[in-house]
């Protein structure tokens, strides 16, 4: 049996807002195996994208504990949590996050910069992380000149170029006519299977849940998978 990449144990966020606290999550637990894919699914506000930055290490639990590739991200300081931001973790935003005034290659190339992996290695490893997202013909495309679809995929192979364990995606498709959205839905999940990492995926596409190897409901910040899917 594989061991789990992911574990999330009793997890809270709590977020002081207008002299209130929301309580964004409750007590959610989960794990993810190696290679396996887990939807995330639940209502606007239900706690996804709470959830999913915490996985990444972009924010912090009040309560509970999670650990990622064997390191225990709650207790981690920002060196450790930047390292595991650079070394094990891909994420890919709704909003696609990509940088303006940088061609799809320099985009897909940055984490390698980052990484200072040397510049002949790095043209080579996103010329082929271009070509694995249908993008081979597009790399001095600047985000402006390019599709939704294709900017996200130029987001998804960015994502990819360090090799990450697990990858993070926060509704990929959120911005996408349906058609380009499961067009890019299909190339994330054969990607996630062929490379055998491990995602996270905010989504409302039933096809991906239906692929799903676990799928984590949220409703108001609590996992209610056993109730009726919201
Ligand atoms: N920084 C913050 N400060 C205060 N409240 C927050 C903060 N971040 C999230 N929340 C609240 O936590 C709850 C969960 O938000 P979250 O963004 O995780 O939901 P979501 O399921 O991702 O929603 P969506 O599908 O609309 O992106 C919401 O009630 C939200 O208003």
């Amino acid at each position: 049996m594989s061991e789990d990449l992911v574990t999330v144990e009793g997890v809270g966020r709590e977020f002081p807002a207008a002299g209130q606290v929301v309580y964004a999550l409750r007590d959610v637990s989960f794990t993810a195996g190696r290679g396996e894919l887990v939807a995330v699914r639940g209502r606007s506000g239900a706690g996804k994208t709470t959830l999913l930055n915490l996985v990444g290490g972009l924010d912090r639990p009040t309560t509970g504990r999670i650990r990622v590739a064997g390191r225990d991200v709650t207790a981690a300081n920002r060196r450790d949590l930047l390292a595991l931001r650079r070394d094990t973790v891909g994420f890919v935003f709704q909003s696609f996050g990509l940088i303006p005034i940088l061609s799809a290659a320099e985009n897909v190339g940055l984490p390698l910069r980052l990484a200072k992996v040397p510049a002949a290695e790095r043209e080579q490893r996103v010329a082929v992380l271009l070509e694995l997202v249908g993008l081979g013909g597009h790399a001095r495309q600047r985000p402006y000149e390019l599709s939704g679809g294709q900017q996200q995929r130029v987001a998804l192979a960015r994502a990819l170029a360090n090799d990450p364990a697990l990858l993070i995606a926060d509704e990929p498709t959120g911005q996408l006519d349906s058609e380009t959205g499961q067009a890019v839905m299909d190339l994330l999940r054969a990607l996630v299977r062929a490379r055998g990492m491990t995602a996270l995926v905010a989504t409302h596409d039933p096809a991906l849940v239906e692929a799903a190897d676990r799928v984590v409901t949220l409703r108001d910040g609590r996992r209610v998978d056993d109730l009726v899917p919201t």
